[in-house]
């Protein structure tokens, strides 16, 4: 691929913290959407996918450039695959992850640790244009159980409360380095890039 300069449509700081991190290889020039607009278009889709589409869309219109968002949620068995993609207003604001994972912790309130299995997803989409009429599409999954009590001081959002079974630890627990290896957000980031070798970005 040849280097390029492409917008990361988030205003998560924490979250654009790791797509950097995961997108550093390429030595592109990584600009963030927030340069060109502070409005975060409303995520209005039913998908992760259409979420992702929704924001890359938006920073593509306001940067002029090539733009890759992610668009990310929790998903628990026994709540129907809830937070989902409301994961970051589940407690009621926006990203207001104590509120959030309090909410989580009362849903789940007696729950056996064999009914606390949940999978973090991530929807990447990459577009070359805002009119791009073939995005590439890449997602990532990551299985874990959800914790009775939050620990661990890495990572965003409800990372202290998502167990990582194969790492004995929580999310927040592990080096963001290690996240950075086996997240839902590397596996999609594995997958766009995998995918945007066989394209012309
Ligand atoms: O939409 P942008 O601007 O990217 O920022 P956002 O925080 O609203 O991002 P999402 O819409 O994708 O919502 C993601 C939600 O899922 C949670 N989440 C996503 N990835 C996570 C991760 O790696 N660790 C913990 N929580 C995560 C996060 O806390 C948010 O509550
Ligand atoms: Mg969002």
């Amino acid at each position: 691929m040849r280097t390029r300069t492409v917008v990361l449509a988030s205003h998560n700081a924490k979250k654009l913290a790791e797509m950097q991190a995961l997108l550093a290889p390429l030595e592109w020039q990584v600009r963030l959407v927030s340069e060109f607009s502070r409005e975060a278009p409303e995520e209005t889709g039913a998908t992760f996918v259409e979420n992702a589409l929704i924001k890359a869309r938006h920073a593509a219109a306001v940067s002029g450039l090539p733009a890759i968002a992610d668009d990310s949620g929790l998903e628990v068995v026994v709540l129907g695959g809830a937070p989902g993609v409301h994961s970051a207003r589940y407690g009621g604001a926006h990203g207001d992850d104590d509120a959030n994972n309090r909410k989580l912790l009362q849903a789940l309130e007696g729950r056996s640790e064999h009914e606390r299995g949940a999978r973090f997803v991530c929807a990447m989409a990459c577009l070359r244009h805002a009119g791009d009429p073939v995005p590439v599409i890449a997602l990532g999954l990551w299985s874990g159980r959800i914790l009775e009590a939050p620990c661990g001081n890495h990572g965003f959002g409800y990372d202290p409360l998502f167990w990582v079974p194969d790492q004995g630890c929580s999310s927040a627990e592990l080096d963001p380095s290690v996240k950075n290896r086996i997240s839902h957000r590397a596996r999609a980031t594995q997958s766009l890039l995998a995918q945007l070798r066989e394209t012309e970005l």
